[in-house]
């Protein structure tokens, strides 16, 4: 599978670069970015976060706003950033291009219904497409961790829940941890799942971790902004807290004073987070 290098930029010894491909899974051009850490290559290899980002994001809002170069550069820890929807004029979008649906909202699911099956298969691409194609291209190694914001803090917490042992840790800042009970949540399962909200369950981390067995345990850290504006209607972290307490699930849940929804809050406990994986993966934190 080949990649086109878009951007290149040294960053804390390391190197932040921008990559375009054909993804098959999509049917579409893709883009995203990586960190490589000043650790990675001349025969090293280095474990991978994976970010996923929130509604209307590309792949450029962490990269840029999240302050992590430092802090991967100091544990050696490559970062992968992927765009959050399918792109190009001929993938179809909200009628009204909404923000919350669509082109930069494709919920990290696999979308069962006309006419978003044919490209919103976002969960495999990040599951299987993407990471074959990072292995392939860059010196990294199997040791794998995820994070993400909202929308894709619902990502990342429901690709750990699904995928036991896949990744070492699990990080979220403000995530949607009951889509199928808000409204950012129902409106997307509706659209690329069909109205049976039985077939919504599998994508829903609340109900994951409410009945996860210990054998397919992730340490998960979240951290959550008590002045979101998104808290109370879009967010509900109560129903995650809950469920870990119904499976006995590792979930450390932090309310964060005075945060609010934007990448100032993550800036300000992204370090948290990467020396949290950087524990989980044997690294020195
Ligand atoms: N009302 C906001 C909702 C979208 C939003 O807050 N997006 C968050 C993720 S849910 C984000 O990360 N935005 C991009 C950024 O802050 O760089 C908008 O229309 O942009």
């Amino acid at each position: 599978m080949s990649i086109e290098n878009i951007s290149s930029a040294k960053s804390f010894g390391g190197w932040h670069k921008q990559y375009s491909h054909k993804s098959s899974t999509l049917g579409c051009d893709m883009r995203f970015a990586i960190y490589l850490p000043p650790q990675a290559g001349n025969g090293t290899t280095v474990p991978v976060m994976y970010w996923l980002s929130g509604l209307t994001c590309t792949d450029e809002n962490f990269m840029q706003k999240a302050g992590a170069h430092r802090i991967a550069a100091e544990l050696g820890i490559a970062i992968v950033a992927p765009d959050t929807s399918p792109r190009g004029d001929h993938v179809p979008d909200d009628e009204n291009e909404a923000y919350d649906f669509g082109k930069g909202a494709g919920f990290y699911v696999n979308a069962t219904q006309e006419p978003w099956r044919q490209n919103y298969r976002m969960y495999d691409y990040i599951i299987s497409e993407l990471p074959a194609l990072i292995a392939e291209h860059f010196p990294v190694n199997e040791n794998t961790v995820i994070s993400g914001h909202s929308m894709g803090g619902h990502g990342a917490l429901m690709m750990a829940l699904r995928n036991p042992g896949r990744f070492r840790s699990v990080t979220a800042f403000s995530p949607i941890s009951n889509p199928v009970n808000v409204p950012w949540g129902q409106k997307a399962f509706e659209n690329y799942l069909g109205s049976k909200q039985a077939d919504w369950a599998a994508y829903d981390s609340s109900m994951l971790m409410s009945t996860a067995q210990p054998t397919a345990f992730t340490p998960a850290l979240v951290d959550q902004g008590d002045a979101d504006g998104f808290l109370k209607d879009q967010l509900k972290p109560e129903t995650l807290e809950q469920a870990a307490k119904n499976s006995g699930y590792p979930l450390t849940l932090r309310m964060q004073e005075g945060y609010d929804h934007s990448y100032y809050f993550i800036a300000s406990f992204i370090e948290d987070h990467m020396r949290f994986h950087a524990t989980h993966l044997g690294l020195t934190a």
